[in-house]
């Protein structure tokens, strides 16, 4: 007898969708069979249930930007999309640069995030800094920013490098937003009185990606280091990236919007790096499909309409997008331009295993319950007004979608068709591999080994 059951649940086994019932004890997944017995129901009415949606890249910001998002507003629109566990970047304010501002957003987001959490942190001129963020529980090292992007921070070459031989020390993984500073930096220049709508893709070009895509590399070969690239943009980088030992991602925004999209969206379409032409934009859907990209995650950059309504050399960089990339993909699923499990594979099952995110990422027993009930026939238009970031505008209006039903996070149920269940401050914090608890730490002191 189980705590709770799942029942008539369609759920996918290496994409075939089949039946099920799941048992789930203290909030985590004991037993999948076709018929179980539990004290309390769940009618999942024949939906499909896949594992809660894993977004490895989300910029929550709160701290001294509240104005574009906090953990609240950030983790209601991540439940709204199905997404029950994020990855904090470290590009707020305070950066998550030292001990003191890790803690600090570490205590905010256990205070307000009503999904579960982990908080990468950054890589600059802080290397000494680097393997106390490690123990504090940092996932992830990054994004390490080559190029400046939104908070102004980038790291040249040598300190990257040295950056990347600590973090191969540690056993940690690097996170890379792979652009080009210098080339950027001429551009500028030269591009000046450049007056066209795309200005920001040509300020940004694909050559920019592609020449940091070849640096990184070189480095990740030299350093060994545990390397991943974010938010890729062209064919070229999937190219190169392919042929090594490296990770990558895509998010909704380089799979759905190009260039022709400047003129409609103007600098609500501007994000880093840049929108692309229709070749590269058809080269990612390849490489999504062929599995050469294993995560799909949002860079949810949330700004505010004042601030994005500003001209687009003036605007700031991002997108919102964590509330929209689950119902946007389930979109393209039932539009037969990627198959489901390619789908839950990209959305959970890689991204706990390529940054180690323990407890999630599948139905295995064990594992926490998070589950998204979706009914594939409830196709919707977006509306900014049906979302729930602060930034109360999306790149997506209009865009055909399929919002999930029902989301539960660990047992509970936090979203039922109308009803939210969620409360502030129940989303658990998940520390990287490198996390040591107090307790650990006395006992290795007592025993005189180095922590
Ligand atoms: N993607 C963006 O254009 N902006 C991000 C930063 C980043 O991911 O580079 C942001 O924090 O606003
Ligand atoms: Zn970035
Ligand atoms: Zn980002």
């Amino acid at each position: 007898m189980h705590e709770l059951v799942v029942e008539d649940a369609m759920v996918s086994f290496d994409g075939e969708i089949l039946a099920c019932s799941i048992g789930i004890d203290e909030g985590k997944i004991t037993r999948i069979a076709k018929v179980l017995k539990g004290e309390e129901k769940y009618d999942a009415r024949g939906r499909l249930v896949m594992p809660g949606v894993i977004d490895s890249h989300v910029h929550f910001r709160d701290m001294r930007q509240e104005e574009k998002e906090d953990w609240l507003s950030g983790s209601k629109a991540a439940l709204y999309g199905g997404v029950t566990t994020v990855v904090d970047m470290p590009n707020s304010d305070p950066p998550t640069f030292d001990a003191e501002a890790f803690k600090v957003k570490q205590t905010v987001a256990a205070n307000r995030s009503m999904v579960d959490f982990s908080l990468n942190a950054g890589v600059g001129d802080n290397l000494p800094q680097l393997p106390q963020l490690w123990k504090l529980g940092a996932l992830a090292f990054g994004e390490i920013f080559m190029a400046k992007s939104t908070g102004g921070f980038s790291i040249d070459e040598p300190a990257l490098k040295e950056a990347l031989k600590a973090i191969t020390l540690m056993g940690a993984t690097a996170s890379i937003h792979a652009e080009d500073e210098a080339l950027h930096e001429e551009l500028k220049k030269s591009l000046k009185h450049d007056p066209s709508s795309s200005i920001h893709s040509k300020l940004r070009p694909r050559e920019s990606e592609i020449n940091a895509v070849e640096a990184a590399i070189r480095l990740a070969r030299e350093t060994r280091v545990a390397m991943h690239i974010t938010h890729i943009s062209t064919s070229r980088a999937v190219e190169l990236i392919s042929r090594e030992g490296i990770t990558c991602d895509v998010t909704p925004h380089h799979l759905l919007l190009t260039m022709d999209h400047w003129d409609r969206l103007g600098s609500h379409a501007k994000m880093n790096p840049p929108i692309r032409h229709d070749s590269d934009r058809n080269a990612l859907w390849k490489a999504v499909n062929d599995g050469s990209i294993e995560v799909l995650a949002s860079d949810h950059a949330p700004h505010t309409l004042d601030e994005k309504n500003l001209p687009v050399r003036e605007a700031p960089s991002g997108v919102p997008g964590v509330e929209t990339m689950l119902p946007l993909m389930l979109k393209a699923v039932a539009d037969k331009r990627l198959p489901l499990q390619r789908l839950i594979d990209m959305t959970s099952a890689n991204p706990a295993r390529i940054f180690g995110i323990e407890g999630k990422g599948s139905f295995a027993a064990g594992n926490d319950a998070d589950m998204v009930f979706v009914d594939m026939a409830k196709v919707r238009q977006i509306t900014p007004a049906g979302l729930h970031s602060k930034a109360g505008w999306t790149p997506y209006r209009g865009f055909e979608a399929i919002f999930p039903e029902a989301v539960m996070l660990r047992g509970d149920i936090v979203l039922d068709g109308k009803d939210f269940y969620a409360k502030r401050g129940t989303g658990k914090f998940i520390p990287g591999k490198g996390y040591k608890r107090l307790s650990d730490v006395l006992k290795m002191a007592r025993a005189g080994k180095r922590t």
